[in-house]
């Protein structure tokens, strides 16, 4: 099977006036199809990065990086198959939640219309709603509903709770969970990468982890083995995901202050 996300030296630099600055070195990471990745790292680490070279949104500047076997946005079967809400979940604002649901239907092979037809009742969003007209939050619920509907092979989503109450999160990420478990039957089952600066969020859904921080990949491998190996290093049976996470970017930031003293 196809790894969902093969990435090798991947690098993206930054042109900011006279200089340029490295926002993602040397990433190399393979990630699995068939599991809910959480992106973690501290802000500017370069996760939103990470995610625009995955979705074909930016060109790297070194490196390589594979999705679902082919190259990001390389054509329109390859758009259709991936998936992704921006950190700002952009929407049609001068369109209605119903004019989203049928470009929705229309522009996409595997659209679930019951899905999305349900989801939106669930949150009360009235279909003649404008999208301009709605809260930032709902804004984020009605991008998130049209990316699940999708049901693409791989869903990339960009801090997806940020805005979203807390019982709003949790039902989204368990509706998540539940459009995984669903397609696990598929012949491609689905993939998620999801970036979050919450650790409960990504220990409720998630079953690998990729951390970055100060632009490299930190940690990368099944949540599960991660942990077990983390409890044996530190001789601390009841460590978790956090601690886990914690370490990660103590490691990230320790590297930092290595590398800032053998160039100074
Ligand atoms: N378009 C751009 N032009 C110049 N610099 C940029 C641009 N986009 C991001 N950067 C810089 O690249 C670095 C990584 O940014 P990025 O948005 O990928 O981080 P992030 O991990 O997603 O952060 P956050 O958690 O705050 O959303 C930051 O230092 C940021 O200032």
């Amino acid at each position: 099977m196809n790894a969902a996300i093969e990435a090798v030296g991947l690098g993206k630099q930054y042109r900011v006036g006279k200089q340029s600055r490295w926002a993602l070195s040397d990433c190399t990471l393979s990630i699995p199809s068939g599991h809910v990745v959480g992106l973690v790292g501290p802000n500017g680490a370069g996760k939103s990065t990470l995610l625009n070279l995955v979705t074909g949104l930016l060109q790297p500047t070194t490196g390589s990086v594979s999705v679902l076997g082919g190259r990001p946005a390389a054509d329109a079967s390859q758009l259709a198959r991936v998936g992704f809400v921006a950190q700002d979940a952009p929407v049609y604002t001068a369109l209605s939640v119903a004019d989203h649901l049928r470009l929705g239907e229309r522009m996409n092979q595997r659209w679930d219309a019951g899905y999305a037809r349900h989801r939106v009742e669930r949150l009360g969003l009235a279909l003649d709603a404008r999208a301009g007209r709605i809260s930032g939050g709902q804004r984020a619920q009605l991008a998130l509903t049209l990316a699940v509907a999708k049901q693409p092979d791989l869903l990339v989503l960009d801090e997806p709770a940020a805005s979203l109450d807390p019982l709003a999160r949790r039902e989204f990420l368990d509706d998540l969970a539940d459009a995984v478990a669903g397609s696990a039957g598929r012949d491609r089952p689905m993939s998620v990468v999801l970036s979050s600066h919450l650790v409960a969020d990504l220990a409720r859904v998630c079953d690998w982890l990729v951390v970055l921080s100060a632009s490299r990949v930190q940690l990368s491998g099944s949540i599960e083995d991660l942990v077990a190996e983390h409890r044996t290093a530190t001789g601390n049976p009841s460590a978790d995901l956090e601690d886990l996470v914690l370490a990660g970017l103590t490691a990230g930031r320790a590297n930092t202050r290595t590398s800032e003293e053998t160039t100074s």
